[in-house]
């Protein structure tokens, strides 16, 4: 069994709920097994200027109910080229770090797996609101965000029908509609645009005429940032019913603020099951979470699929808006 002795772990891309818990159950656990664990600060780019701080029991104290990540992240172009990884593991060695576990996204997983291509011993933790990532069922963050994205609906909905207005509200999700989705089905809302089915307009149309035929002048409708603007919904609906429209577009609101308990305990057990596989000395490999199982999954084969989105969850929330 390759033994690792030192291992260092950063959190990278768009931060997400539920880090600072992950980071926690990797240093605890880690010292536990009688490991020694230094965090990288600023995810990738800290990693190239050796932002690198040595962690004790107390370091992660009183950081398991904040949102962000007191690691603070990044973006990095530099490390995406063969040049900037180089760097950044000789970085690694020079440090005596022979573990690492990369918290983040999709983008962060394919620097994970740069890093392992180089010879690093490489855990990924899945942690981006989108959940748009494969070989897991959720990614750390996207429960807290789904609620912090109800939550606005419930209170716009206040508003929505006192005034009896049609609110447009845009979430976040890059290319990925599950947060639109999850949070449109809880929030009741009206149609939800996604990414992954076709725009149609003349259906989010026929259903708020079909409201308005039965006296119904408010409306939830949830976009989902990678289906289209907004603005431009909001536009088209007044353009042809004639009724008032507000759009909201909730930005980073959704991805600040306390983790949910489903969220600090998906991360503390991911954060653990990354130190348990380094200590196999398992590489390339990400924690996942299936059918409530902690799982380990090929990086390479997380990232050569794209996430299919639940269609039956979309056709259920269109049935229950009826
Ligand atoms: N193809 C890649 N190869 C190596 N590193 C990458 C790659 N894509 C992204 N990264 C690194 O991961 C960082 C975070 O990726 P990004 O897509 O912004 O966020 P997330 O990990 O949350 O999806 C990037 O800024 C970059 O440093
Ligand atoms: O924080 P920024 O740079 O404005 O990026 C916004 C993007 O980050 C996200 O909030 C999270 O995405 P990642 O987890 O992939 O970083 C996306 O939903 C959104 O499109
Ligand atoms: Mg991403």
């Amino acid at each position: 069994m390759h033994r690792v002795n030192r291992i260092g772990v950063l959190t990278s891309g768009g931060d997400a709920p539920g880090m600072n818990a992950a980071v926690r159950a990797i240093v605890r656990k880690g010292i536990y097994h009688g490991l020694q664990v230094v965090g990288i600060r600023r995810g990738f780019l800290g990693l190239l200027k050796k932002e690198f701080v040595r962690f004790s029991l107390g370091s992660v104290a009183d950081i398991i109910h904040r949102g962000g990540t007191f690691l603070h992240t990044a973006r990095c172009e530099e490390f995406k080229t063969e040049q900037g990884q180089r760097e950044a593991l000789k970085n690694l060695q020079d440090e005596g770090i022979d573990g690492l576990v990369v918290i983040g996204g999709e983008g962060s997983m394919h620097g994970a797996l740069a890093l392992a291509e180089y010879g690093m011993t490489v855990v990924g933790i899945p942690a981006t609101i989108d959940n748009d990532l494969t070989g897991t069922e959720l990614s750390i963050g996207f429960d807290t965000a789904v609620n912090n994205v109800v939550d606005a609906i419930n209170k716009i909905r206040d508003t929505a029908t006192s005034h009896e207005r049609v609110f447009i509200i845009e979430v976040m999700g890059r290319k990925t509609g599950h947060i639109a989705l999850f949070a449109g089905l809880s929030g009741g809302a009206e149609s939800i645009l996604i990414p992954e089915e076709p725009l149609n307009m003349d259906e989010v149309i026929f259903k708020l005429q079909r409201g308005m035929n039965r006296g119904k002048l408010h409306s939830i409708i949830v976009v989902a940032e990678g289906a289209t603007g907004g603005m431009a919904v909001g536009e088209e609906i007044r353009r042809r019913t004639g009724l008032e429209t507000r759009i909201t577009i909730l930005g980073h609101l959704q991805r600040g603020g306390m983790p949910t308990a489903m969220d600090r305990v998906l991360a503390s057990r991911m954060g653990a099951k990354a130190v348990d596989l380094l200590r196999e000395g398992v590489s390339k490999q990400m924690v996942g979470i299936m059918a409530q199982q902690l799982v380990a999954v090929d990086l390479e084969e997380v990232l050569d699929q794209k996430r299919e989105l639940d269609r039956s969850i979309w056709e259920l929330a269109a049935i229950l808006a009826i």
